[in-house]
């Protein structure tokens, strides 16, 4: 199985640039500003113009307005919108617009299979679940892993699943084969905010190399 990764939290043109080097399917962009890998409205704009196709470009929100959601589609233009806070299902479908909703696996009520399956139905037209692990007080980005085990009970296309939380180069084994998407942050940084570029190429050739192996 071909794995597709998504890079979250980039901030720098080089970052950006390299991602679109080495193969990485996505890059998320944070437009959260509690967060240590926050962009202004304006920084995603002049950061826009270095992606280069086929690379998508993911925004990710938490909690916003429809007011700033409309802003950020009218002008930044990404290709997805990750819903990563508390948005109902009612608030993300009101822009049809593509987007992914996260999945704060181990969050209050969201805890069993059954309380997985009961709010995902509510994001009917999610084109893809980004299941994370819940970390309280943080929305995102905090390098915890939560046990995969519970995705198995949820008897859904696995092909909407991304798998993000804690994911690095000694653990990526683990999703390899399993997941068809992956998404990591912390993983692949030198410091909350800034990616390591070194990182980012051992982790995609690591990724390359065990895909290549698993079709010989
Ligand atoms: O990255 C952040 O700072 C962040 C803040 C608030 C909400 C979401 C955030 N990140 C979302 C992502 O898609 C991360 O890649 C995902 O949480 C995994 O992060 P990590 O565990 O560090 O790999």
């Amino acid at each position: 199985m071909q794995t597709k990764v998504k890079m979250c939290g980039l901030r720098r043109v080089e970052e950006i640039q390299l991602a679109h080097t080495l193969g990485v399917d996505a890059i998320g962009f944070v437009l959260y500003p509690a967060s240590k890998r926050a962009l202004s409205l304006d920084e995603a704009i002049a950061l826009r113009s270095s992606i280069a196709t086929p690379m998508q470009l993911v925004v990710l929100v938490v909690n916003p307005s429809v007011d700033e959601v409309n802003e950020i589609i009218r002008r930044v233009k990404p290709d997805i919108i990750q819903f990563h806070g508390d948005e109902s299902g009612e608030f993300c479908e009101q822009f049809a617009y593509p987007y992914w909703r996260a999945v704060r696996v181990g969050a209050p009520e969201l805890c069993t299979a059954d309380e997985l399956k009961h709010y995902m139905a509510q994001y009917p037209n999610a084109q893809k679940f980004l299941f994370d692990a819940y970390s309280s007080g943080h929305y995102g980005g905090s390098g915890i892993r939560f046990d995969l085990g519970i995705l198995d009970a949820l008897e859904l296309d696995v092909q909407r699943y991304i798998i993000a939380g804690g994911i690095n180069i000694s653990n990526v084994d683990e999703v390899l084969g399993k997941y068809p998407f992956i998404d990591l942050s912390s993983g692949i940084e030198e410091e909350a905010g800034i990616k390591s570029l070194t990182k980012m190429r051992d982790f995609m050739a690591y990724i390359h190399a065990q895909t290549t192996d698993n079709t010989v």
